[in-house]
């Protein structure tokens, strides 16, 4: 999709025209996109896109061509495409925050919805309108403050998401008889609204769990600022440009991985029974929360807490390469390394990495370093392990350092920090559903004996 950064901030110049609403934009794509997803069906739809064996089938559907999935495309060399472009691309051809160097993630939402790079004044005018969206309803808010605080931050996520679905535009209109074609508005409706109010929901359950609650004191939302400052002030860090920055980072580099994985494919099977866009992203959390998806990153910070315990502050490569093994003698998994896809190191992780080696403050902290160290040696146990196809580390490796490094350290609530940021990959692709008319997702399922009657 065409238009850079260079070309958006023209754009902004230009001034006295109205922009247009994202749902004004989309009003304008969707056609377009309908009449390509005709023309595939009806040129190519009894075309084969490759065979499924019996190890797919019970190994987790790996490498089966399944979904139909616009905003991202990943390839297990070069990482994560957006609409065709790069991470780097992106850095480059997104808008960032007035004086911010790091992609906005409202300008990544607007980009993941419509493949068009916004511009500058279409940022700001999105931004604006899910800032406004941002504050939650009263009934969101007392259930929050109701759930126990030994309860997991992801269940308090799971929990306040599905309570959002009380408002649901989509739920209400399909009650009083809407028509297929006009799904995809109320799932927009829904859709903005789930974003914007999950950055609320995040701090209020990081204040309801780790500071006094979400009293006087917390500040109120400020409607001229963006959804990450917003969080970072409401959760005490507002004053910290290196995490507010790191927050719009994180936020833009999670939202999409394609449709397989976990969380993103739930909440595309969960939406295609028309469920709500709450209730669909809800479910995706519950996925999101295992340590094998989205938890790993805390598992990571676990890890390396772990090993700065036992060996100090700056061990030995031997002293890692010793504790890697004993983690993994143990029959355990190394948290943030492998990865159901990708064959390299994740770019995502590679940028969270140069975020830190830019940033001084961050360059020098040993939770960081001992990332840098795990990065150079931990491939190679793995790879002489022989058990992952991919010794390579995943976003998780890098992300919860950061975090660490400004002073968010309880490590059990960065998934929640996760699922901020995938609502807008998965719900962005749920108004496509809803656009193009998706059917209800019901694969065939096959027991042990229609396997065997099947191959013999
Ligand atoms: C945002 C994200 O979701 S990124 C992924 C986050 N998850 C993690 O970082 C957790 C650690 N990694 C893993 O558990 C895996 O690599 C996954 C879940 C990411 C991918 O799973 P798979 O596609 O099944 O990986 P793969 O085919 O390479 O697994 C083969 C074997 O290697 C093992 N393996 C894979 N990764 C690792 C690892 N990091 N450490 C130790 N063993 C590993 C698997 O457990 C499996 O063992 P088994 O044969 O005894 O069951
Ligand atoms: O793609 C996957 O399976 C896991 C992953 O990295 C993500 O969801 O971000």
């Amino acid at each position: 999709m065409p238009s850079s950064r260079a070309s958006a901030r023209r754009n902004a110049g230009l001034g006295t025209q109205r922009v247009l609403t994202v749902r004004e934009t989309l009003e304008k794509i969707i056609p377009e996109r309908q009449a390509l997803l005709k023309e595939i069906k009806t040129q190519h739809g009894s075309k084969t896109l490759g065979n499924v064996t019996v190890d797919q089938v019970v190994g987790g559907g790996r490498g089966i061509k399944f979904m139909l999935w616009d905003p991202s495309v990943l390839d297990a060399e070069e990482g994560i495409r957006f609409w065709g472009r790069s991470i780097p691309e992106c850095q480059r051809d997104l808008p960032t925050a007035v004086g911010g160097k790091e992609i906005l993630p409202e300008a990544m939402f607007w980009y993941l919805l419509t493949g068009k790079v916004p511009s500058a004044e279409e940022t700001k005018q999105f931004q604006e309108e899910l800032v406004g969206r941002s504050e939650l309803p009263a009934h969101v808010e007392k259930v929050l403050d109701a759930l126990p605080k030994t309860l997991h931050p992801m269940t308090h996520f799971v929990i306040g998401v599905a309570a959002l679905n009380h408002d649901s535009k989509f739920a209400a209109q399909y009650k009083a008889g809407m028509k297929k074609s006009e799904y995809w508005v109320p799932a927009l409706e829904d859709s903005l609204d789930c974003v914007a109010k999950s950055f609320t929901i995040a701090a209020r359950i990081y204040n309801n769990l780790y500071r006094n609650g979400h009293d006087a004191s917390v500040p109120a939302i400020d409607k001229s600022k963006d959804l990450s400052f917003n969080f970072a002030n409401q959760i005490g860090f507002g004053e910290s440009e290196g995490f507010v920055e790191l927050i719009r980072l994180y936020n833009s580099l999670h939202t999409d991985h394609e449709g397989g994985n976990v969380s993103a494919h739930t909440t595309h099977l969960v939406g295609s029974a028309l469920s709500d866009p709450f209730l669909s992203y809800s479910a995706a959390l519950g996925g999101l929360a295992g340590p094998l998806h989205g938890l790993a990153n805390q598992e990571v910070l676990r890890f390396i807490l772990g090993m700065q315990k036992e060996l100090g502050d700056s061990a030995s490569d031997e002293q890692v390469v010793d504790f890697i093994w004993k983690t993994l003698n143990k029959g355990q998994v190394i948290p943030g390394y492998g990865h159901a896809v990708l064959r390299k190191p994740d770019p995502r992780f590679m940028a969270l990495q140069q975020f830190g080696v830019k940033h001084p403050e961050t360059a020098n902290d040993p939770v960081f370093k001992y990332v840098d160290q795990l990065y150079r040696v931990a491939p190679g146990v793995l790879t002489e392990h022989g058990k992952t196809k991919n010794p390579y580390p995943n976003v998780d490796s890098a992300s919860g350092s950061l975090l660490y490094h400004y002073g968010l350290k309880q490590f059990d609530f960065y998934t929640v920090t996760f699922g901020t940021s995938r609502a807008m990959g998965g719900l962005a692709q749920l108004v496509w559903d809803r656009a193009l008319g998706l059917p209800i997702e019901r694969p065939k399922s096959l027991s042990m004996e229609a396997i065997l009657k099947a191959v013999q």
